[in-house]
């Protein structure tokens, strides 16, 4: 429902430890499958990457946060509401899920007003704030489209308008730029930066740039645990020293496979241009190169799983 006090309580006039989530021992079950296990986090406002392979446990967390699930143990607050109460919760929370889709038929104004409708957003309130929304997402120009004939990254957009309709405090947003092309990735993650000004906005992902492009505080999760937590600089860090690049000829690949995890290739003629983490100096001829997340990533996955596994993410 439309809260008339979000309006007059800003999320600028918020004390810092209100603007936060703080996740405590968080457990999940589906059945016999532990989802999430024991996840501790606390997110603060402007951007927050969450990072994991498919399967990780990105989508549970993020749905328990939009209470769309309940958990089976620890502690969650959104804004210091507990997440028993989700009518609260809801009404400070946007949700942007994985699959999107809305009323094919309807005109993007005409299924915004509809959506403030079903919400109890006074009439006056809608005519004002979703031309502004419009706009902010540059639909502006296509009110009487109809969603069915809206690209992919048109709809997503328009996800976005959808999801912070009632100004909500936190923004969360599943998987958004899956199957965008390049351009619209870029023009989403900088919508999303431009929504963080004054929010949470939690970005859970598997593709590492539109991390690397957006986020200062990001998490690293996967089999349902959280396995770094802090900022991106913090996170490079920890890789310095251990990424090099080498021209090695396509016959020597294979062999440069079975040593090294490489992070990229580029294949030039008869060459090959690797990318690879090692912990000292390796043994063929390579430079020392500044780290990217991806390097990060994958030296993090070669911590926790051991060298054979992570082959398998290349
Ligand atoms: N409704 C469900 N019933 C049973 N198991 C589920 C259910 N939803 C998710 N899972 C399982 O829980 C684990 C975490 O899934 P989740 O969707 O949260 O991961 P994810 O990181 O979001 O991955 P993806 O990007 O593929 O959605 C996976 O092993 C998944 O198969």
């Amino acid at each position: 429902m439309y809260d008339k006090d979000i309006k007059k309580k800003g999320s600028g006039q918020m004390s810092r430890n209100e603007m936060e989530i703080r996740i405590e021992g968080l457990e999940k079950y589906y059945g016999k499958k532990h989802a999430l296990k024991n996840v501790t986090l606390t997110i603060p406002s402007g951007m927050f990457g969450l990072l994991g392979r498919n399967g990780a446990g990105k989508t549970t967390l993020m749905k328990v946060l939009a209470t769309l699930i309940g958990k089976q143990g620890g502690k969650v607050t959104v804004c210091g509401i507990p997440v028993e109460e989700a009518a609260r919760i809801r009404r400070i929370t946007g949700y942007l899920p994985q699959e999107f889709s809305m009323y094919p038929n309807m005109g993007v104004y005409e299924a915004m007003d509809y959506l403030g409708a079903l919400s109890k957003m006074p009439k006056k309130v809608r005519k004002e704030r979703i031309p502004v929304l419009l706009e902010k997402v540059n639909l502006q120009e296509h009110y009487r489209t109809k969603i069915r004939a809206l690209s992919g990254g048109m709809k997503r957009r328009l996800g976005i308008a959808q999801a912070i309709l009632h100004d909500p405090k936190v923004l969360i947003v599943d998987e958004p730029t899956a199957g965008l092309d390049p351009e619209e990735r870029v023009r989403f993650r900088n919508l999303l930066c431009e929504i963080a000004e004054d929010r949470i906005v939690i970005l859970s992902t598997h593709i590492v740039g539109d991390i690397e492009a957006t986020c200062e505080q990001i998490a690293i999760m996967d089999e349902g645990e959280i396995y770094y937590n802090g900022t991106v600089m913090d996170l490079l860090r920890m890789t310095e020293g251990k990424v090099y690049t080498a021209q090695i000829s396509r016959k020597d690949l294979a062999k440069m496979k079975e040593n090294y995890v490489l992070t990229s290739m580029l294949t030039q003629g008869n060459n090959v241009m690797v990318r690879f983490l090692s912990e000292q100096k390796p043994q063929v001829e390579a430079s020392a190169c500044e780290p990217g997340v991806e390097d990060a990533y994958m030296y993090l996955m070669q911590e926790k799983e051991g060298f054979s596994h992570v082959l398998d993410l290349v």
